[in-house]
């Protein structure tokens, strides 16, 4: 028998095409996915995306869609349970869910859209909206090898994946990756504060803090070396940077211990949506 293939869904409906399911939505069309083949169900939609979708011929919520091959689950956690039963008649039997909700375990969903029986649980990132993202994925038991390659497929199409030995990991994973970029935006918030408190005007502090930012972010990307050894090669002995670290990188009270209760606390919120 031959080995199933790994491809794109050739049919789609997104559920909530709000931040995170729009900075999906435009990854897939980047990457050239065929737009006639997702639909896109969205109360409220932005006019960027009501824009979006009708410039390159998405169809923005029909009136019946027909059961979809995938269907990615974009809403908000809290709101599930009223969105639950219309969300279980767009389900078919050969459906394969992907929910990206933080902290909806796939009992959770499976409960409220019982017709859904293969289920991949999946958490990735805004910079998925530029083919950027990083997402962690763990599938029930009912997913079938095509299906996981399907669902590897659309996920990777937009960033790097990795399926998780254990869907356990997942919460630990919204905290590092899933709400990751949060924190880099910040880093680049105080950086910039920083700047104007040591003398720099504000405009050119934000423009300086930014770059850097995105530059060392692209640097770690195309380098093969770590973020250890490149933080060694701005860091020259006795220099301005080894100053600077030695505040940031402080034994107690640096950023490291910051960054261990911000993830902890990220990860105990995903833990309390559940349920
Ligand atoms: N924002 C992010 O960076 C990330 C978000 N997530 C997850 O993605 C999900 C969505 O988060 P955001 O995009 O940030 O929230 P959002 O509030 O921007 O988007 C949610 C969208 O769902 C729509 N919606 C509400 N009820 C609906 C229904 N019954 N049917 C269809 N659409 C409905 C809303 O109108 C809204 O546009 C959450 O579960 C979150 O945990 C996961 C990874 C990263
Ligand atoms: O803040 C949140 O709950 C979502 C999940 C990961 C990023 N945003």
């Amino acid at each position: 028998m031959s080995k199933p293939a790994s491809r794109l869904p050739s049919s789609l409906v997104l559920v909530g095409a709000g931040k995170m399911g729009g900075a999906m939505l435009e990854g897939w069309l980047a990457e050239g996915m065929p737009p006639q083949g997702i639909a896109v169900i969205e109360p409220r939609p932005s006019e960027e995306m009501a824009r979006l979708c009708g410039e390159r011929g998405v169809a923005l919520n029909p009136k019946e869609p027909a059961a979809p091959e995938v269907l990615v689950l974009a809403i908000k956690p809290q709101m599930l349970d009223e969105a639950a039963k219309d969300l279980d008649a767009l389900v078919g039997s050969g459906t394969l869910l992907v929910s990206i909700l933080a902290g909806k375990t796939i009992g959770d969903l499976r409960k409220r859209l019982p017709t859904a029986r293969a289920v991949v649980r999946a958490m990735p990132n805004l910079p998925a909206s530029i083919g950027r993202g990083a997402t962690g994925a763990a599938a029930s038991s009912e997913v079938t090898e095509a299906q996981r390659l399907v669902a590897d497929a659309l996920l990777r199409s937009v960033g790097a994946v990795e399926w998780l030995p254990s869907e356990s990991l997942i919460d630990a994973v919204t905290a590092v990756s899933g709400s990751g970029p949060a924190y880099v935006f910040h880093l680049v918030e105080c950086l910039a504060e920083a700047g104007i408190a040591a003398g720099l005007p504000a405009d050119l502090s934000q423009r300086l803090a930014r770059a850097t930012v995105a530059g060392a972010g692209e640097l770690l990307f195309r380098s093969d070396l770590s973020a250890a050894t490149l933080r060694q090669n701005v860091t020259s002995p006795g220099g301005t940077t080894a100053a600077g670290l030695q505040v940031l990188m402080a034994d107690p009270g640096g950023l490291k211990a910051l960054m261990r209760e911000t993830v902890a606390a990220a990860k105990k919120r995903a833990e309390e949506l559940a349920g």
